[in-house]
């Protein structure tokens, strides 16, 4: 059974000069620490079936299986707990905690879920290289500190899911790529699957797939593709 099943989700939004249609019956499915990337144009959707797997968003209709359970199925607080305790969100604003230091905020979800291990934690600071900056706050930090901050504390709980929205978005190319290469290992140490939005072919090249979004519906990229 895979983990993320996701079949006919269609996705329209209403507005004063009429109705923007934005998914049209996309389907696709991902398996337990697989990584898929979601590519396409700009505002051709991504970040909308990002936030409707997260239960953020309410599709117009279709069906989205998270380990089985369709999640339209679930309440408000019940998606907030799934949320909590099996995903993880990465977006392109970091959301850390201005008042907590470094530390605090990496431990952040993994409080709040109540799984923790210290083992994986080291591991995420040594190769994060974060072990330096764990008592400072946030604003002291450099944008691809941050970013890093971020990244440990969306892993530390070992989610099942990890959804990113063009998570090294912020930096260059070549510490995008580095960080990328990081992220993508510490994903699988974490043993998550990985579903990320990206504009980048070469970010998109970590992943074992490539999803190409274009007029409203999904489909798998080959190598060949572009
Ligand atoms: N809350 C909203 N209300 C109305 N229209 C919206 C809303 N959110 C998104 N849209 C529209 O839906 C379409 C898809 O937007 P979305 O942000 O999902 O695209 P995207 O592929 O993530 O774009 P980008 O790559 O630029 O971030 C766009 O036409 C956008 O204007």
């Amino acid at each position: 059974m895979p983990l993320l099943d996701i079949t006919d989700l269609t996705k329209s939004y209403a507005h004063a000069e009429g109705v923007t249609p934005v998914l049209d019956r996309v389907g696709f499915s991902l398996k337990a620490g697989e990584s898929a990337a979601l590519r396409g144009e700009s505002g051709s959707g991504k970040s909308t079936l990002l936030h409707l797997i997260a239960g953020l968003d309410e599709a117009d209709s279709g069906v989205i299986h998270f380990d089985g359970q369709a999640i339209q199925s679930l309440n408000e607080q019940e998606r907030a707990k799934l949320r909590r305790d099996r995903l993880s969100l990465v977006f392109q604003q970091f959301h850390l905690i201005s008042t907590l230091p470094v530390l605090d905020n990496i431990r952040f979800q993994a409080a709040l879920c109540g799984r923790y291990d210290e083992m994986f934690e080291q591991e995420l600071l040594g190769k994060l290289g974060l072990q330096d900056q764990l008592h400072k706050y946030p604003h002291q930090l450099s944008g691809g500190q941050q970013q890093r901050v971020a990244i440990a504390r969306a892993l530390l709980h070992k989610p099942a899911l990890v959804l990113a929205d063009e998570p090294t978005g912020n930096l260059d190319e070549q510490s995008s790529l580095q960080v990328m290469s990081l992220f993508k290992d510490l994903v699988q140490q974490a043993g998550s699957a990985l579903l990320m939005v990206t504009h980048s072919r070469e970010m998109a090249n970590y992943l074992d797939h490539q999803w190409w979004l274009q007029h409203h519906t999904l489909s798998l990229l080959s190598a060949s593709d572009d």
